[in-house]
């Protein structure tokens, strides 16, 4: 069983609107819509949660079913941070051990099917027990004091900016997350559960760029140029 887990609860504070962003239509489609839809034609995704705010729970079941989506097996409310959203989503599943989970942001509408595939791939064949989505960072990085002063230079070659989805095998991702809590331990992406409280390697699987995640209202301008870009490659 391979379930996918979108987790849509944020407060959008960065997109300053007075609606969800994942309810902001980018060409006539809710980014909500774009993003379950990618893994709604996938064969390899059995079924998709989704987990958003109270507020947006009826919106997102009367969405998905004008669009004619099947694959949603439930619309749940989420917490207040997203390493909440994302237990609550986890705990909500029925699955087994060996189940494989992808955990996905809705914000992020232009994931690749193909990207998706690969991780279920990496998962699938045993090589790994958790693999996410990962591009080579643009910029030169620098970490920094707490005066704001230059530390040093991590080397760039060694740089991923983390994607999501990120894939797991349901055991070991409900653990390290039962444990994060107990710890008051707080990540922003959830490879970095496994990372903090597990020994399991976690694959990088590289992406694209296209793959951005919503977040202030530039993105919507640049949605609409990526959308544009696929049509016209299509
Ligand atoms: N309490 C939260 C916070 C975030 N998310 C989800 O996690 C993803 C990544 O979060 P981010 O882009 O930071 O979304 P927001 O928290 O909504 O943004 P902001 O920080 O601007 O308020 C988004 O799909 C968002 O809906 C969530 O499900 N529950
Ligand atoms: C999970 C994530 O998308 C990885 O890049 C990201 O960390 C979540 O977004 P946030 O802005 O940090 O909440």
């Amino acid at each position: 069983m391979t379930t996918a887990i979108i987790v849509a609860a944020g407060s959008s504070s960065r997109m300053k609107t007075n609606i969800s962003k994942q309810l902001i239509e980018l060409d006539g489609i809710p980014v909500i819509i774009r993003t379950i839809n990618v893994f709604e034609f996938l064969s390899e995704i059995d079924s998709v949660l989704i987990v958003t705010r109270k507020c947006d729970i009826e919106i997102i079941k009367k969405l998905v079913s004008e669009h004619n989506i099947k694959k949603v097996s439930a619309v749940i409310e989420g917490g207040s941070t997203r390493q909440e959203s994302v237990f609550l989503g986890l705990s909500h599943l029925n699955s087994g051990n060996d189940d494989i989970v992808l955990i996905h942001d809705g914000a992020r509408p232009f994931v690749s099917a193909s990207h998706i595939k690969e991780i279920i791939s990496e998962l699938r064949s045993g090589s790994s027990k958790a693999a996410a989505i990962g591009v080579p960072v643009k910029d030169t990085i620098k970490q920094t004091n707490e005066r704001g002063y230059i530390k040093n230079t991590p080397d760039r070659s060694k740089l991923v900016s983390i994607q999501t989805p990120q894939g797991f095998r349901y055991g070991i991702i409900m653990e390290a997350h039962k444990k994060a809590r107990e710890l008051n331990l707080s990540v922003t992406d959830d490879c970095a559960v496994i990372e903090a409280l597990t020994s399991e390697p976690v694959k990088v699987i590289t992406g694209d760029y296209n793959n951005i995640k919503i977040t202030t209202p530039e993105d919507i301008i640049l949605g609409e140029a990526i959308i544009a870009k696929i049509q016209n490659n299509t």
